[in-house]
């Protein structure tokens, strides 16, 4: 078990987190929030390139200052900004970051072969990783990420530069990896861990604001999201007044869902919240920025 107690961390004077308190167990876990709410903050201090400025990172009992290398084994990083070398072979790439981990040459072969496959890069493994597409880079950064069978798995933006397929597949490859381990991936694409994490961690004003699973986040907007279909003149009336989640214009028509706590307009219809719901309607602001 991994517990951030009362974390904070600051850049300077600016403080960034604050009181961060939280339990990970295994599973997957969403990390969710604008950009520069403090993900990556929060990622490294839990891999240990940072450190807090108060508060403790407690796993199994200890704090990992006093753990050193023994804490470190148990994690596998992928970085948001993940460096690779564009002339290596995914294999070569592979067996030099084994090396880097100190993994016996005696085990790296039959490791870094069932990774490939894992990944679902095999078939390509004698390819430059020049060849690869984003969605390959990034298989490449988790099966690096899992050369040490982490017992921690950080993934930092995972999906960035995706596109909607290769999302698709990268969503499928990660729900099967925390059965036996806890696995926290950040995005601020809601639809990157809506269905594959346990729990959801949503970062506001420095701290978590939200916790929990997405039925019992989604639940706390039940009986307050509408669908409408209006014409132009009641759709910016609507929109002066209500928090609008999402706005389709069709030639004759305007199709607007709205977060309100009663009924906005004689023809809307109440539909069941969503987690992009959830996100808009307490970040808004925050992702205009
Ligand atoms: N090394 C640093 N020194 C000073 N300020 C920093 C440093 N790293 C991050 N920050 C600031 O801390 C805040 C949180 O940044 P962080 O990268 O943790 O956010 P994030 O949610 O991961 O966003 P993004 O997805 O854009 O990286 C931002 O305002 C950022 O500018």
């Amino acid at each position: 078990m991994l517990t951030l107690n009362n974390i904070s961390k600051k850049y300077g004077r600016t403080t960034v987190l604050e009181n961060i308190h939280y339990q990970f167990d295994n599973g997957i876990y969403g990390l969710l929030a604008p950009n520069g709410a403090g993900k990556t903050t929060l990622m490294k201090l839990i891999t240990t390139l940072h450190f807090p400025n108060s508060g403790e990172i407690i796993w199994d009992g200890c704090d990992i200052t006093s753990l050193g290398s023994k804490y470190r084994d148990q994690i596998g990083y992928l970085p948001q900004d993940f460096g690779y070398y564009p002339h290596y072979t995914a294999h070569k790439f592979m067996k030099y970051i084994a090396a880097l981990k100190g993994i016996s040459k005696h085990e790296v072969s039959n490791r870094v072969d069932e990774l490939l496959e894992k990944v679902g890069l095999s078939h390509v493994k004698r390819k430059k990783l020049k060849k690869f597409s984003g969605g390959m880079i990034q298989r490449i950064g988790i099966a690096q990420a899992l050369l040490n069978d982490p017992k921690i798995l950080i993934l930092d933006e995972p999906t960035a530069g995706l596109d909607p397929k290769e999302r698709v597949r990268f969503r499928q490859m990660l729900s099967t990896l925390g059965k036996d381990r806890i696995v926290i991936i950040s995005t601020h694409i809601v639809s990157d861990v809506e269905s594959i994490a346990k729990d959801i961690i949503l970062i506001k004003d420095r701290t978590i604001f939200k916790s929990g699973k997405v039925f019992d986040i989604n639940n706390e907007l039940e009986g307050k999201v509408w669908q409408v279909n209006v014409n132009e003149e009641d759709a910016h009336k609507l929109e002066k007044n209500h928090v609008i989640i999402n706005k389709n214009i069709s030639t004759d028509h305007y199709s607007l869902r709205i977060v309100s706590e009663t009924i906005p307009h004689n023809a809307a219809i109440l539909t069941k919240p969503n987690l992009e719901d959830v996100f808009i309607y307490y970040y808004g602001e925050d992702l205009l920025l």
